[in-house]
Protein backbone atom coordinates (compact mmCIF):
# COMPACT_ATOMS: atom_id res chain seq x y z
CA UNK A 1 0.00 0.00 0.00
CA UNK A 2 1.63 3.07 -0.59
CA UNK A 3 2.50 5.33 2.10
CA UNK A 4 0.30 8.34 1.90
CA UNK A 5 -2.79 5.76 1.79
CA UNK A 6 -1.65 3.97 5.13
CA UNK A 7 -1.28 7.55 7.12
CA UNK A 8 -4.64 8.63 5.33
CA UNK A 9 -6.16 5.64 6.68
CA UNK A 10 -4.29 6.04 10.20
CA UNK A 11 -5.53 9.45 11.27
CA UNK A 12 -9.21 9.01 10.14
CA UNK A 13 -11.62 11.63 11.24
CA UNK A 14 -8.60 14.09 11.47
CA UNK A 15 -8.15 14.01 7.55
CA UNK A 16 -11.88 13.76 6.91
CA UNK A 17 -12.31 17.22 9.32
CA UNK A 18 -9.44 18.80 7.01
CA UNK A 19 -10.59 17.68 3.47
CA UNK A 20 -14.04 17.77 4.37
CA UNK A 21 -14.06 21.12 6.75
CA UNK A 22 -17.23 23.67 6.17
CA UNK A 23 -14.92 25.57 4.50
CA UNK A 24 -14.37 23.27 1.67
CA UNK A 25 -18.07 22.52 1.42
CA UNK A 26 -19.12 26.06 1.19
CA UNK A 27 -16.00 27.00 -1.17
CA UNK A 28 -17.54 23.98 -3.58
CA UNK A 29 -21.27 25.14 -3.45
CA UNK A 30 -20.40 29.29 -3.71
CA UNK A 31 -21.44 30.33 -0.50
CA UNK A 32 -18.42 30.67 1.24
CA UNK A 33 -18.27 34.39 2.30
CA UNK A 34 -15.82 36.55 0.55
CA UNK A 35 -14.27 37.80 3.71
CA UNK A 36 -13.25 34.27 4.68
CA UNK A 37 -11.94 33.52 0.80
CA UNK A 38 -9.68 37.02 1.48
CA UNK A 39 -8.44 35.99 4.63
CA UNK A 40 -7.88 32.96 3.06
CA UNK A 41 -5.77 34.14 0.22
CA UNK A 42 -3.77 36.89 2.30
CA UNK A 43 -3.08 34.30 4.83
CA UNK A 44 -1.92 31.36 1.90
CA UNK A 45 0.51 33.82 0.61
CA UNK A 46 2.54 33.94 3.93
CA UNK A 47 2.21 30.23 3.71
CA UNK A 48 3.63 29.50 -0.03
CA UNK A 49 6.41 31.47 1.48
CA UNK A 50 7.01 29.49 4.54
CA UNK A 51 6.39 26.58 2.04
CA UNK A 52 8.81 27.27 -0.45
CA UNK A 53 11.70 27.28 2.55
CA UNK A 54 10.62 23.60 3.58
CA UNK A 55 11.34 22.47 0.34
CA UNK A 56 14.47 23.96 0.13
CA UNK A 57 15.45 22.14 3.54
CA UNK A 58 14.03 18.83 2.08
CA UNK A 59 16.86 20.29 -0.25
CA UNK A 60 19.26 19.89 2.73
CA UNK A 61 18.42 16.64 4.12
CA UNK A 62 18.30 15.22 0.74
CA UNK A 63 20.51 11.97 0.77
CA UNK A 64 20.95 11.18 -3.05
CA UNK A 65 21.00 13.82 -6.49
CA UNK A 66 17.93 12.52 -7.23
CA UNK A 67 16.39 13.57 -3.96
CA UNK A 68 17.77 17.35 -3.99
CA UNK A 69 16.15 17.25 -8.15
CA UNK A 70 12.55 17.00 -6.85
CA UNK A 71 13.43 19.15 -3.67
CA UNK A 72 14.49 21.72 -5.99
CA UNK A 73 11.42 21.35 -8.27
CA UNK A 74 9.50 22.24 -5.53
CA UNK A 75 11.49 25.19 -4.47
CA UNK A 76 11.02 26.39 -8.66
CA UNK A 77 7.55 25.16 -8.41
CA UNK A 78 6.92 27.55 -5.76
CA UNK A 79 8.68 30.60 -6.60
CA UNK A 80 8.17 30.53 -10.30
CA UNK A 81 4.90 29.34 -10.75
CA UNK A 82 2.53 28.77 -7.73
CA UNK A 83 3.11 32.44 -6.30
CA UNK A 84 2.88 34.07 -9.77
CA UNK A 85 -1.00 32.29 -10.23
CA UNK A 86 -1.39 32.66 -6.46
CA UNK A 87 -0.63 36.83 -6.67
CA UNK A 88 -2.59 36.75 -9.76
CA UNK A 89 -6.01 35.09 -8.03
CA UNK A 90 -5.42 37.52 -5.22
CA UNK A 91 -5.34 40.48 -7.59
CA UNK A 92 -8.63 39.66 -8.63
CA UNK A 93 -9.89 39.66 -5.47
CA UNK A 94 -8.77 43.48 -4.97
CA UNK A 95 -5.40 42.37 -2.86
CA UNK A 96 -2.33 44.19 -4.13
CA UNK A 97 1.03 42.02 -3.20
CA UNK A 98 1.84 45.40 -1.02
CA UNK A 99 -1.22 44.15 0.43
CA UNK A 100 -0.17 40.75 0.73
CA UNK A 101 3.24 41.81 1.69
CA UNK A 102 2.04 43.79 4.45
CA UNK A 103 -0.04 41.53 5.98
CA UNK A 104 0.82 39.90 9.47
CA UNK A 105 0.55 36.17 10.38
CA UNK A 106 -2.12 34.79 12.03
CA UNK A 107 -1.24 32.14 14.69
CA UNK A 108 -3.02 29.56 12.10
CA UNK A 109 -0.06 30.17 9.99
CA UNK A 110 2.43 30.31 11.82
CA UNK A 111 1.79 26.92 14.01
CA UNK A 112 1.37 24.84 10.98
CA UNK A 113 4.30 26.61 8.55
CA UNK A 114 6.64 26.33 11.72
CA UNK A 115 5.30 22.67 12.76
CA UNK A 116 6.66 21.48 8.96
CA UNK A 117 9.74 23.61 9.55
CA UNK A 118 10.22 21.96 12.75
CA UNK A 119 9.54 18.25 11.52
CA UNK A 120 12.41 18.67 9.02
CA UNK A 121 14.77 19.98 11.02
CA UNK A 122 14.52 17.30 13.92
CA UNK A 123 13.99 14.69 11.04
CA UNK A 124 14.86 13.04 8.27
CA UNK A 125 13.74 13.82 4.94
CA UNK A 126 10.94 11.02 4.74
CA UNK A 127 9.52 13.06 9.07
CA UNK A 128 9.79 16.11 6.31
CA UNK A 129 7.85 14.74 3.53
CA UNK A 130 5.39 13.15 6.08
CA UNK A 131 4.79 16.78 7.30
CA UNK A 132 4.07 18.20 4.38
CA UNK A 133 1.80 14.99 2.43
CA UNK A 134 -1.44 16.90 3.71
CA UNK A 135 -0.81 19.85 2.44
CA UNK A 136 -0.24 18.71 -1.42
CA UNK A 137 -2.07 15.69 -1.53
CA UNK A 138 -5.42 16.81 0.49
CA UNK A 139 -5.59 19.59 -2.18
CA UNK A 140 -5.53 16.99 -4.86
CA UNK A 141 -8.41 15.29 -3.14
CA UNK A 142 -9.94 17.88 -2.30
CA UNK A 143 -9.48 20.09 -6.27
CA UNK A 144 -10.72 16.51 -7.96
CA UNK A 145 -13.48 15.87 -5.42
CA UNK A 146 -14.99 19.43 -5.74
CA UNK A 147 -14.99 19.45 -9.66
CA UNK A 148 -16.59 16.53 -9.79
CA UNK A 149 -19.23 16.79 -6.63
CA UNK A 150 -20.18 20.20 -7.68
CA UNK A 151 -20.93 20.83 -11.30
CA UNK A 152 -21.38 24.59 -11.13
CA UNK A 153 -17.44 25.01 -10.13
CA UNK A 154 -16.58 24.77 -13.86
CA UNK A 155 -18.65 27.45 -14.47
CA UNK A 156 -17.08 31.14 -15.22
CA UNK A 157 -19.42 32.53 -12.28
CA UNK A 158 -18.71 30.50 -9.70
CA UNK A 159 -16.95 33.00 -7.71
CA UNK A 160 -14.33 29.85 -6.50
CA UNK A 161 -14.11 28.07 -9.64
CA UNK A 162 -10.70 29.33 -10.15
CA UNK A 163 -9.32 28.18 -7.55
CA UNK A 164 -11.51 24.70 -7.43
CA UNK A 165 -9.41 24.55 -11.45
CA UNK A 166 -6.22 24.75 -10.45
CA UNK A 167 -6.03 21.95 -8.00
CA UNK A 168 -8.25 19.26 -9.80
CA UNK A 169 -6.39 20.08 -13.22
CA UNK A 170 -3.93 17.74 -14.70
CA UNK A 171 -0.61 20.20 -13.92
CA UNK A 172 -1.73 19.87 -9.92
CA UNK A 173 -2.57 16.13 -9.80
CA UNK A 174 0.38 15.25 -11.49
CA UNK A 175 2.62 17.46 -9.28
CA UNK A 176 0.61 15.38 -6.29
CA UNK A 177 1.00 12.01 -7.50
CA UNK A 178 4.83 12.80 -8.18
CA UNK A 179 5.23 13.59 -4.59
CA UNK A 180 3.26 10.59 -3.58
CA UNK A 181 5.77 8.84 -5.72
CA UNK A 182 8.45 10.40 -4.45
CA UNK A 183 7.76 9.73 -0.48
CA UNK A 184 7.15 6.07 -1.74
CA UNK A 185 10.65 5.84 -3.01
CA UNK A 186 12.21 7.88 0.11
CA UNK A 187 10.27 5.46 2.46
CA UNK A 188 11.20 1.99 0.58
CA UNK A 189 14.86 3.40 2.08
CA UNK A 190 14.03 4.74 5.81
CA UNK A 191 10.66 3.46 6.87
CA UNK A 192 10.08 0.48 9.02
CA UNK A 193 7.50 -0.77 11.35
CA UNK A 194 9.12 1.13 14.37
CA UNK A 195 8.69 4.68 13.13
CA UNK A 196 5.30 4.31 11.91
CA UNK A 197 4.23 5.54 14.69
CA UNK A 198 5.80 8.96 14.87
CA UNK A 199 5.27 9.48 10.85
CA UNK A 200 1.26 8.68 11.53
CA UNK A 201 1.49 11.48 14.57
CA UNK A 202 3.50 13.91 12.04
CA UNK A 203 0.35 13.51 9.52
CA UNK A 204 -2.28 13.72 11.91
CA UNK A 205 -0.47 16.83 13.59
CA UNK A 206 -0.21 18.53 9.78
CA UNK A 207 -3.99 16.99 8.90
CA UNK A 208 -5.14 19.24 12.14
CA UNK A 209 -2.96 22.20 11.61
CA UNK A 210 -5.00 22.61 8.17
CA UNK A 211 -8.04 22.11 9.41
CA UNK A 212 -7.39 25.24 11.76
CA UNK A 213 -5.99 27.31 8.81
CA UNK A 214 -9.42 26.39 6.91
CA UNK A 215 -10.84 27.90 10.46
CA UNK A 216 -9.26 30.92 10.55
CA UNK A 217 -10.11 31.49 7.44
CA UNK A 218 -13.75 30.79 8.51
CA UNK A 219 -13.46 32.95 11.44
CA UNK A 220 -13.15 36.12 9.57
CA UNK A 221 -16.57 36.16 8.46
CA UNK A 222 -17.53 36.48 11.73
CA UNK A 223 -17.87 34.61 15.44
CA UNK A 224 -20.85 32.08 14.82
CA UNK A 225 -18.69 30.63 12.35
CA UNK A 226 -16.80 28.09 14.98
CA UNK A 227 -17.51 24.60 14.70
CA UNK A 228 -17.01 22.11 17.27
CA UNK A 229 -13.88 20.07 17.36
CA UNK A 230 -14.61 15.90 18.33
C1 LIG B 1 -2.77 25.92 3.68
C2 LIG B 1 -2.42 25.33 2.38
N1 LIG B 1 -2.25 24.00 2.29
C3 LIG B 1 -1.92 23.44 1.11
C4 LIG B 1 -1.75 24.22 -0.03
C5 LIG B 1 -1.38 23.60 -1.33
N2 LIG B 1 -0.05 23.90 -1.73
C6 LIG B 1 0.85 24.46 -0.93
S1 LIG B 1 2.35 24.65 -1.68
C7 LIG B 1 1.83 23.98 -3.05
C8 LIG B 1 2.75 23.78 -4.20
C9 LIG B 1 3.36 22.45 -4.19
O1 LIG B 1 4.18 22.36 -5.31
C10 LIG B 1 0.49 23.65 -2.93
C11 LIG B 1 -0.28 23.06 -3.99
C12 LIG B 1 -1.94 25.59 0.11
N3 LIG B 1 -1.78 26.41 -0.95
N4 LIG B 1 -2.28 26.12 1.29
Amino acid sequence: MQLFSRLKQAAGPDWTGYVEHEFVRCLGDGSLPEAAFRRYLVQDYLFLVQFARAYALALYKSPTLVDMHNALDGVKAILDVEMDLHVGLCAGWGLSRADLDAAREERATTAYTRFVLDAGMQGDLLDLQVALAPCIMGYAEIGARLASSAPMARHADHPYGRWIGEYAGTAYQEVAAAFAGWMDRVAAIYANDPRLPRLEALFRQASLLEADFWQMGLEAAGPDRSVVRP
